[in-house]
């Protein structure tokens, strides 16, 4: 009588529980062929255990567990992840056409229209097109000396207003919001050959919110039931909509403000026609080798990879500084030895080599992209000898290749003299020699072509802000926060900081 179920035994009872909590403790060999793992459940697969947050340091934890190369189920969606530098080549270089392509989710199907983008997209020959087409007007070394003036003139202004800014001398600004607007300002010149004039510019708020909500709405763990649970999908209706709905005024604001403005003064202008990145993209447009969908996407890709990343980075760079003032002070001594008076310009970054070593630092303790963007492979496929299921998001922990002990010394510490004493063939040159346990970039087919512009950019706002300025914490604090916010995607700071820069006498 003191049963639910009178004439059972409590084992009888508990063996549906039993079977349910199995799984958590088992974990699959790996023997059948597919990597190792924890054991799945029907339906949810793996994602009762191991939750929505998977960020780069859970998934060092599971690499502990099960193995430098592990598969979770997530209901439908298999996933793969690789935590060491041979496995690592082997996705990104030696297989790198077979796990080549790009998985998407059913938001990111509404934010790239299905792959009409670059980022986003298989590989294959649609790939192949948009990659050529935007490396000509962004990421070659021509474009780099076309430009490096005019990101040298949108940094002089971030350091001219705070030269001017008696709150950034005293108690402290958050700088981030400045060097938001200096890296839309060289991005959209780039592009567009326009520029926003102020924080408080309609356009650049515009801009920023589109940017910020699409970011909030595709990095959120909120949709990932009704991705991996397709009975589910239903319930998402009212999210997709909502993402639908600010993608097409998003892509509508871009095409209104910017696209159709230089698809105009394109056609008043016969002869002289190319002058910025738009005008080599519209070009192919008109040469019929992509579709005006493309061109739009290709604005959407620029705005999603290029300015919030290196943002992330200076954000990071400029909080270590702060909390490392020897380092700080030893990048100023090379500044000056080697300078003397001399600004900061990109053609001289080649002669800072302790710089340089800051912003690889920088790269390798607070990689924006700690997981890489995801790769897959369109057919089953072999990895570190298992059997890898076709159409599998294979993630690469770059943040782990970069801080895991066994291969650095002391990682977690900020030091850039270790790129000096005794790692310095670690290069993060554009073309230079491949370490693959230092992959910020990612490398091969689908790494950052972006590398080109982002490295001289980071030098060369680092170096203007330690040369003229000393970077100090808040009056009453000493240190600054450095806590990290994982997304689906970016490692980025938590809490944007406070800091006063005082002016160094000449
Ligand atoms: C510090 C700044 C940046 C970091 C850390 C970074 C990192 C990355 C990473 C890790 C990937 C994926 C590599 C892979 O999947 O193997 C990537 C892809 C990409 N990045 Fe960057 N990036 C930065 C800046 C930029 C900039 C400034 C641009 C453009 C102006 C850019 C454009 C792209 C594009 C278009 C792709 C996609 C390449 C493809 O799928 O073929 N990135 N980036």
């Amino acid at each position: 009588a003191k049963h639910l179920f009178p004439g059972q035994s409590p084992f009888l009872l508990s063996l549906p529980l039993l079977l349910f909590f199995l799984p958590f403790v088992f974990s699959r060999s790996g023997s059948n062929g597919a990597p190792p793992g924890p054991v799945s459940f029907p339906i949810f697969g793996n994602w009762l255990q191991v939750g929505n947050d998977l960020n780069h340091r859970n998934l060092v934890n599971m690499a502990k567990k099960y193995g430098n190369v592990f598969l979770l189920r997530l209901g439908v969606r298999n996933l793969v992840v690789v935590s060491d530098p041979k496995l690592a080549t082997e996705v990104l270089h030696t297989q790198g056409v077979e796990f080549g392509s790009r998985p998407r989710n059913v938001v990111w199907d509404i934010f790239t229209d299905s792959g009409k983008d670059m980022v986003f997209t298989e590989y294959g020959d649609h790939w192949r097109r948009m990659r050529r087409i935007m490396t000509l007007p962004f990421f070659t070394n021509k474009v780099v000396q076309q430009y490096r003036g005019m990101w040298e003139e949108e940094m002089d202004m971030v350091l001219r207003d705070l030269r001017g800014d008696r709150a950034a001398q005293s108690e402290g600004i958050v700088v981030r919001r400045r060097l938001q607007l200096m890296l839309y300002n060289i991005m959209y010149r780039m592009m567009f050959d326009a520029r926003f004039e102020s924080v408080s510019d309609p356009l650049f708020q515009q801009a920023t919110r589109f940017n910020s909500e699409r970011s909030r709405l595709a990095q959120s763990f909120e949709y990932n039931y009704g991705d991996f649970i397709p009975i589910l999908r239903p319930f998402l209706r009212s999210y997709l909509n909502k993402c639908r709905d600010l993608q097409s005024r998003r892509l509508a604001f871009f095409n209104n403000n910017y696209v159709e403005k230089r698809r105009k003064l394109m056609a008043e202008r016969e002869g002289d026609r190319l002058r910025c990145a738009m005008d080599y993209i519209l070009e192919a447009e008109m040469n019929g080798e992509i579709s005006s969908d493309n061109v739009i996407y290709i604005v959407e890709n620029i705005n999603v990879a290029a300015i919030e990343t290196t943002l992330w980075s200076m954000e990071w760079a400029i909080a270590e500084l702060v909390n490392h003032p020897n380092a700080q002070t030893r990048l100023r001594k090379e500044l000056r030895d080697v300078l003397g008076d001399e600004p900061v310009t990109e053609t001289n970054l080649h002669r800072l080599p302790y710089l340089q070593a800051v912003v690889k630092e920088t790269l390798r303790l607070h990689s924006p992209i700690p997981l890489l963007v995801p790769h897959m492979n369109l057919e089953e496929a072999k990895l570190g000898g298992y059997d890898i299921p076709k159409r599998t998001k294979v993630i690469v922990n770059a943040w782990w290749l970069g801080n895991n002990p066994e291969w650095w010394n002391k990682p977690e510490e900020f030091r850039p003299e270790r790129f000096l004493d005794e790692e310095t063939e670690v290069e993060a040159l554009v073309g230079g020699k491949v370490d693959f346990r230092f992959l910020p970039f990612g490398v091969g087919r689908r790494s950052c072509p972006g590398i080109i512009l982002a490295l001289p950019l980071l030098g060369l706002i680092v170096g203007k802000l330690v040369k003229e300025f000393e970077m100090v914490p808040p009056p009453g604090t000493d240190k600054i926060d450095v806590t990290e916010k994982g997304g689906q995607f970016s490692l980025q700071i938590a809490e944007h900081s406070t800091i006063a820069f005082h002016p160094i006498a000449p």
